[in-house]
């Protein structure tokens, strides 16, 4: 099993290059749509909600043929999800070749990146992944890891990030920054958002929070 290391990738406005037009096609093509990336779609035939996707989406196109060498050129990322493990692996090879680094939908481990289950709340990302050994698994715990926190997530980020930005606004010391940020993080803030008492916090609230955590 590879020794899989996570990244996140920000894909705005680079061409990603996906081979096939099925169902597991679709679900790369929405994500990188999602992202904001240049989708070439390179497949003799596309689902219905890829169909879709491309007149919602004007920044993905369509190639209606079957793959050829050379579909991956200026490619950021690439996909294979065909259902010919032979053309599959054709892409992976171009891929190699021209250095794009590339998912095999079909064979996880060929590939030189995997797809994690994610969950999405705002600017939390939590991706699950099993290395390729359960996909089904990764996506199991995702729904539970949804159903145990939920919406609390989002409000959790959102007080992180003001509370953040507060402090970057008005603390120039940086050793006062960083203790702060670790106080932050210490702060139990879930617990009150999952017992439904947490108020955001206003800016008196972050003023004397700030002045607590420096008489201590
Ligand atoms: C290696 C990886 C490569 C990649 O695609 O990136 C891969 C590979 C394979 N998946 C297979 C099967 C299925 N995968 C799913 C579902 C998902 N698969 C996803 C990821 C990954 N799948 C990557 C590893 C993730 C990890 O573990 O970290 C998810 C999480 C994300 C996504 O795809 O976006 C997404 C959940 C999305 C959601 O939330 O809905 C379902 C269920 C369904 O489709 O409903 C089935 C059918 C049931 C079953 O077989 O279990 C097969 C066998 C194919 C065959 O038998 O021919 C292979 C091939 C192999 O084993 O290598
Ligand atoms: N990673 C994942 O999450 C999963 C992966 N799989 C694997 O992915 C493969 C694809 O799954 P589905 O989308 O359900 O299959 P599918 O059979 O519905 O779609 C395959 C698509 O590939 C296209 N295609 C075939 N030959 C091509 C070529 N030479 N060039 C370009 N496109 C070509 C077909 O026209 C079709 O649009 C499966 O065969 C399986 O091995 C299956 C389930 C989940």
């Amino acid at each position: 099993m590879p020794y899989y290391v996570p990244v996140l990738l920000n894909l705005a406005d680079r061409r990603c290059v996906v081979i096939g037009g099925g169902p597991v096609a679709e679900r790369k093509v929405t994500m990188l749509a999602d992202a904001g990336a240049e989708t070439v779609v390179v497949s003799p035939d596309v689902t219905d909600g890829l169909l879709r996707l491309l007149h919602e989406h004007h920044r993905v196109v369509w190639i209606q043929r079957e793959y050829q060498r050379g579909d991956l050129a200026g490619a950021f990322l690439a996909y294979a999800a065909t259902n010919r493990p032979e053309v599959n692996a054709a892409v992976a090879a171009e891929a190699e070749a021209e250095g794009v680094p590339m998912n095999d939908a079909g064979d996880g481990a060929r590939g030189s990146m995997i797809t994690p289950g994610v969950l999405r709340r705002g600017g939390l990302v939590v991706a699950v992944s099993t290395s390729g050994a359960g996909p089904t698994a990764a996506r199991e715990l995702i729904r539970e890891i949804d159903e145990q926190f939920g919406e609390n997530y989002e409000k959790y980020i959102d007080f992180l990030s003001s509370a953040r930005a507060f402090i970057k606004e008005r603390i120039s010391d940086p050793g006062r920054r960083k203790r702060l940020f670790r106080r932050l993080a210490e702060t139990d803030i879930m617990s009150s958002i999952r017992g439904g008492s947490f108020q955001p916090w206003n800016e008196a609230a972050m003023i004397t929070w700030i002045e607590e955590q420096t008489e201590e």
